[in-house]
């Protein structure tokens, strides 16, 4: 590739936003060019300066538009469906990052990726996403005669529950029992487990500054498999995220995901 890719990052000043501005620099195919802040707000003291010497900092999307090919999007859900609508009239490409869509902003997601390129990822780290694609296998031999749990673990600040991440995990057991995630999933422990077949139950644990870590437990009489997943440190998050823009460049539109990315062989 002759030129670099250009990436915006919004949410800059954010957990993930530092950590992107922290890591692209180390990877030869893209540029940083542009970030989207919330307000004007000062450069936290934790971002090199270094890093963005020659990077346009905003909090209007139309001061930047052009300076840029891709969107990389972690703030909350209604900044990134504000901000799909502004790739959407600039003709640009986005990867969301955003955990804690409703229904609605899901089906505004599916709608603008007929008309742009977008890569919607709960969790961007190999790790997770190598869980996802032997789940389906594990979950066929034997998620009909297990209890399942999915236990989740956050830092203190996190606005959503479950995670994003964890509901991702739930869908994939599901739909490998041939369910719909709400046909299955129980988040109020007190319902009895014995009058529901196929349930998947999910667990939420918000403390201290946990990055975030997922258990799936496959319960039985007499043995359980238990499967974890530990983030130690965000750079995992954002290398993904960084490795799923360059992978998103050559397509024009379309909803794509990190399965399409890290296409795993079986
Ligand atoms: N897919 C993945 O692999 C991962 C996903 N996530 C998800 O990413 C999201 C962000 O996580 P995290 O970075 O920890 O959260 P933070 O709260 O640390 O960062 C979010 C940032 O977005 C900013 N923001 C909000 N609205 C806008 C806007 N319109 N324009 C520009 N910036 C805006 C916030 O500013 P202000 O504080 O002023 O509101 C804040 O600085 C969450 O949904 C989380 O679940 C997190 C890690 C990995
Ligand atoms: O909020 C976080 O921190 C994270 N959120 C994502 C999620 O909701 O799954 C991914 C990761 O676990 C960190």
């Amino acid at each position: 590739m002759s030129s670099k890719i250009k990436i915006a990052i919004s949410g800059a000043y954010g957990k993930m936003g530092k950590s992107i501005i922290n890591t692209i620099y180390k990877i030869k195919n893209v540029k940083l060019t542009a970030l989207l802040i919330n307000k004007n707000k000062i450069i936290p003291n934790n971002i090199d300066k270094k890093k963005i010497k020659n990077v346009k900092i905003s909090n209007n999307f139309n001061d930047i538009y052009n300076i840029f090919d891709i969107l990389i999007d972690f703030t909350c859900p209604k900044s990134t469906i504000e901000y799909l609508y502004l790739c959407h009239k600039y003709n640009k490409k986005i990867i969301i990052g955003t955990t804690g869509f409703n229904n609605s902003e899901k089906e505004k997601i599916k709608k603008f990726s007929n008309k742009i390129a977008i890569l919607l990822s709960s969790n961007f780290s190999i790790g997770i996403n190598l869980i996802l694609n032997i789940l389906e296998k594990i979950t066929k031999s034997i998620g009909n005669d297990n209890d399942i749990e999915i236990i989740e673990y956050h830092h203190r600040n996190k606005k959503d529950a479950p995670s994003g991440t964890a509901l991702t995990i739930g869908k994939t057991i599901a739909k490998s029992m041939k369910l719909k995630l709400n046909e299955c999933a129980i988040y109020d422990k007190n319902i009895n487990r014995n009058k529901i077949k196929n349930s998947i139950g999910f667990s939420v644990i918000r403390a201290g500054d946990i990055i975030g870590d997922h258990t799936i437990i496959f319960a039985n009489k007499g043995e359980r498999i238990e499967i974890t997943h530990k983030a130690s440190n965000r750079i995992t998050f954002a290398k993904g995220a960084i490795k799923a823009s360059i992978w998103l460049y050559k397509k024009k539109r379309g909803l794509f995901s990190m399965k399409d990315v890290l296409k795993f062989k079986n």
